[in-house]
């Protein structure tokens, strides 16, 4: 029994992880009140990106969201009653699975979060964060009760050039090293991990307090969302432990101001994290004992 995330056909060559391509990637919506759904796991930082976007843009009342088990078993992510999670309100899915066998009879890929499920015709309009948060950022615009600007035209192609480094070498860097299964692949994605978040500490040093100064884009909260499960996660259970994040004092002042905004808090779930990541990755944490530490005083 796999449970873990990736099984043996994502280690690409040399050891490497190589993450599946999303399978569903429409951009085609009829924003209406009730009619799509976000099923997420808050343990996931991908799922977390697009909770943050819709409540960011006060768009909760229009789409509504259902909480995964953080606990995958052989049939995968599962909505189930317990701390955080629960039933499926929208189809009264037992488990995510059915919403890729309803959209696609033939899907034989992963099963992962975050998904976009449109109630009317039944069926994922899109899997891929970086779509749904686009969609809810701009699609849904007039329907959010705050439309702030997450995509500002005029930082365009900046924006989405910051975003590609923050994707591959620190989202996408943090499991690249942690499920790498050979030293090589591990050393790359660790040192590129690091010169990317110096990079990034730079940036900060030199005109915060958000990437692009006063102004909060989406690249701030991909940004946050690895930066948030740094120290109690990927520095130890992704072996990723040259620094942690409380050792750059920019990008520690940069995850503090944006874990301290309004209603973010509580977007962060660290047992649901540290149970996820510890007890589900079977093939790097065979015992499953999750770690009582760290201490993460600044989020108490
Ligand atoms: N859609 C994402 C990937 C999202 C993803 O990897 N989600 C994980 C949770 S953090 C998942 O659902 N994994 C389930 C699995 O692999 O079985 C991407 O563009 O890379």
């Amino acid at each position: 029994m796999s449970q873990a995330q990736f099984p043996e056909e994502s280690d690409g060559q040399g050891g490497s992880f190589e993450r599946q391509e999303d399978a569903f990637r429409s951009t085609e919506v009829h924003p209406e009140p009730g009619r799509y759904h976000l099923y997420i796991c808050k343990a996931c930082p991908w799922a977390h990106r697009t909770w943050i976007v819709l409540r960011e843009m006060g768009l909760e009342p229009v789409i509504g969201v259902s909480f995964a088990d953080p606990i995958r078993d052989e049939k995968g992510w599962a909505f189930r009653e317990g701390k955080g999670h629960g039933k499926d309100d929208a189809e009264g899915f037992s488990y995510l699975a059915e919403a890729y066998k309803a959209s696609d009879p033939n899907f034989s890929g992963r099963v992962t979060v975050p998904v976009l499920w449109d109630k009317k015709e039944k069926r994922i309009v899109n899997n891929s964060e970086d779509d749904i948060c686009r969609l809810l950022a701009k699609d849904f615009r007039d329907l959010a009760s705050s439309p702030v600007d997450l995509f500002p035209e005029d930082l365009d192609k900046e924006q989405a050039a910051l975003s590609q480094t923050i994707y591959e070498k620190i989202n996408n860097g943090v499991y690249r090293a942690g499920f790498a299964t050979q030293q090589d692949a591990y050393e790359e994605a660790f040192e590129s991990l690091f010169q990317a978040l110096g990079t990034v500490e730079e940036i900060l040093s030199e005109g915060g307090p958000y990437l692009f100064r006063d102004r909060l884009v989406e690249t701030d909260w991909r940004l946050f969302c690895t930066l948030v499960r740094f120290d109690a996660v990927y520095h130890g259970h992704f072996k990723c432990n040259r620094r942690k994040i409380s050792e750059y004092p920019y990008l520690q002042m940069h995850l503090e101001q944006l874990y301290h905004r309004p209603g973010i808090a509580e977007t962060v779930d660290f047992t649901q994290i540290k149970n996820h990541y510890y007890r589900t990755h079977n093939e790097i944490n065979p015992t499953g004992i999750v770690p009582l530490g760290p201490e993460l005083i600044w989020a108490q």
